[in-house]
Parts: structure tokens; C-alpha cells; sequence
């Protein structure tokens, strides 16, 4: 990809999904599923794994999430599957966002920038999770560099753990709460742009009464939702977490899908399912 060229991620994502449906599927490496699949926790077990899961379904689903934390528990060895991820995803068509979940003072901000938005970085996805609560200004040196590369950033708003709330739910003094002040300052990024802004909220589908509290009328981006599956939230309960705001929604299941590997075959047929659950609750 020329990176400095390229369509933006917003618009790369509305064609991908609506191609190929709104399913995220998580690669989290855990030890308990390489055990499950017969592998060994190291880092050629690592690699079996995410490279089978990549095959199975890069040709397949919308978008990809290799969670970092699992590659970077093999240190170097670990990230250099990550890259491997990365390049595999791309090539088999799908999107990948790389869950690395930073956040940190703007200059140092600006160096997970060049390596997670970099426009030859191999670490850099088509787009990265960061965490905002250092600051949403302190987000902007990323901003402006995956803008320039055509990537996506997605900013977690309000988490599927049960210890978010006790931060995302506090009330700032002009009454917002945190995670709406998240929301609002995602939706100025992405004011004017067309079909769909690159910068996204994450949202989890286990977040009982989003749509009472908080606003996300004028996001004009996607939003993540991970939980479905394995943290408890089903398909069934979007609808009644996201309200109007389910058409920009894409759902995540990592575990749930991964559980049915080794085979390509079982992959394939467990994404295939939850697609088709999901597609049914979003009504897409
Ligand atoms: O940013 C994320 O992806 C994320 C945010 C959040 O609020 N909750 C959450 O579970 N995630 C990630 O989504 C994935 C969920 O995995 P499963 O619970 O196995 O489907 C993991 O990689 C989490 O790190």
C-alpha cells in the first residue's frame, strides 16, 4: 500500500464490511488456547497459530485484531509474528487493527505514532487501539500521522471490563461524563467526513445503557465492540447497547471464534456463524 496515497480508513472500512459483513475476529494467542490447539506456549506455537488463523480467515472476514500483549509476551521473536500478522491480513484482503491499546505523553506519543501509523512501519495495521485517559490531546501526534497514512485510530471510550466505569462513567465538571468527553472529541475528528471518519470509539457490547447516558449521535465513525462471546454479551443484546448508533457498529469476538481451531475449516465455519448472528442483530 502507499500508504501517503491511500483512500482513507474510514472509507476503506465501509467498503470492506459491506463486502464482506461487520465482523471483527480477534487473534489473542492465549496460553490455554495453544494448549487447546495442541501447541506449545513458545513462540513457534505462537506463529502456527496466528499464521492458521490468518489463512482461515483474512481471506474472509471484514477485519482482523491481533491483540499485541499476546506477541509481546515472546519479546522481539513475539513482534516479529506481529509483523507477519500484519502482512498476512493485508494480503488476504482483510482490515487489520492492531490492539496495542497506547497512550502516553505527546512526544513520546509521537513515537508509538511512527510505529504503529508509520507509512513504512511494519508494525502499522490499517489502524491501532489507544487509550485516551492520559489526555485526548495528548492523543494528537498519532492523529495527524494516521491521518496522513490513511490509517484508523480507535480510542476506548467505555471498556467491556467491569473496572472501566470507574473512570469512564466519573462526571467532569461541565457534566459529561469521561467517556462522553472520549466521544465528543472523536466525533470533532471526524466532523465533515464522508461516508464514515477514521477515527473510532471502543465500545463494549457488555456496556449496559450506552445509549441512555451517552450520546453518540455525532460520532461519523465506527465503533468497536468487543465482549461478544467469551466476556458474555451475545449478538442479540447490540440492539439494545447501541440503540441508533448500530449501523456504524463492529462487533469483536476473539475467543469465541478461536476456540473452534485448529482447522481452517472450524475457524472459518465459527466466523462464518457469528457473522451471520451479528449481521442479523445490526440488521445489515
Ligand atoms: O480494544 C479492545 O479491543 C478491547 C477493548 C475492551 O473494552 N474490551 C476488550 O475486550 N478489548 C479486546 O477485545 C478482545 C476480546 O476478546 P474475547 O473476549 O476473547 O472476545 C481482547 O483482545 C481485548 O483486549
Amino acid at each position: 500500500m502507499n500508504a501517503l496515497s491511500a483512500e482513507s480508513f474510514g472509507n476503506r472500512l465501509r467498503t470492506t464490511t459491506s463486502a464482506r459483513g461487520p465482523l471483527c475476529v480477534g487473534i489473542d494467542p492465549h496460553p490455554a488456547l495453544l494448549a487447546k490447539w495442541g501447541l506449545d506456549d513458545d513462540v513457534a506455537g505462537l506463529e502456527r497459530f496466528t499464521l492458521t488463523t490468518v489463512e482461515a480467515l483474512a481471506g474472509q472476514v471484514a477485519v482482523i485484531k491481533p491483540q499485541a500483549a499476546f506477541f509481546e509476551r515472546f519479546g522481539s521473536a513475539g513482534v516479529a509474528v506481529l509483523e507477519k500478522a500484519v502482512a498476512g491480513i493485508r494480503e488476504g484482503g482483510a482490515l487489520s487493527i492492531v490492539d496495542a491499546k497506547r497512550g502516553d505523553i505527546g512526544s513520546t506519543m509521537a513515537a508509538y505514532a511512527d510505529a504503529f501509523a508509520g507509512a513504512a512501519s511494519p508494525l502499522a495495521g490499517d489502524a491501532v487501539t489507544v487509550s485516551p485517559f492520559l489526555g485526548f490531546g495528548s492523543l494528537r501526534p498519532l492523529l495527524d500521522l494516521a491521518a496522513r497514512t490513511g490509517r484508523g485510530v480507535f480510542v476506548l471510550a467505555l471498556t467491556s471490563n467491569p473496572e472501566g466505569g470507574q473512570v469512564q462513567h466519573a462526571v467532569n465538571g461541565d457534566g459529561r461524563t469521561v467517556a462522553q468527553t472520549v466521544i465528543d472529541a472523536v466525533a470533532a475528528e471526524n466532523a465533515g467526513a464522508q461516508p464514515l471518519g477514521s477515527v473510532g470509539v471502543v465500545v463494549g457490547a457488555t456496556v449496559t445503557g450506552v445509549g441512555r447516558e451517552h450520546d453518540l449521535s455525532a460520532l461519523n465513525g465506527p465503533i468497536l465492540a468487543p465482549g461478544i462471546g467469551a466476556q458474555g454479551a451475545t449478538a442479540d443484546d447490540l440492539k439494545a447497547v447501541f440503540g441508533p448508533a448500530l449501523g456504524q457498529v463492529l462487533p469483536n469476538s476473539s475467543r469465541e471464534v478461536l476456540g473452534a481451531g485448529p482447522t481452517v475449516a472450524g475457524l472459518r465455519e465459527a466466523a462464518s456463524r457469528t457473522l451471520e448472528a451479528v449481521s442479523s442483530a445490526l440488521g445489515s
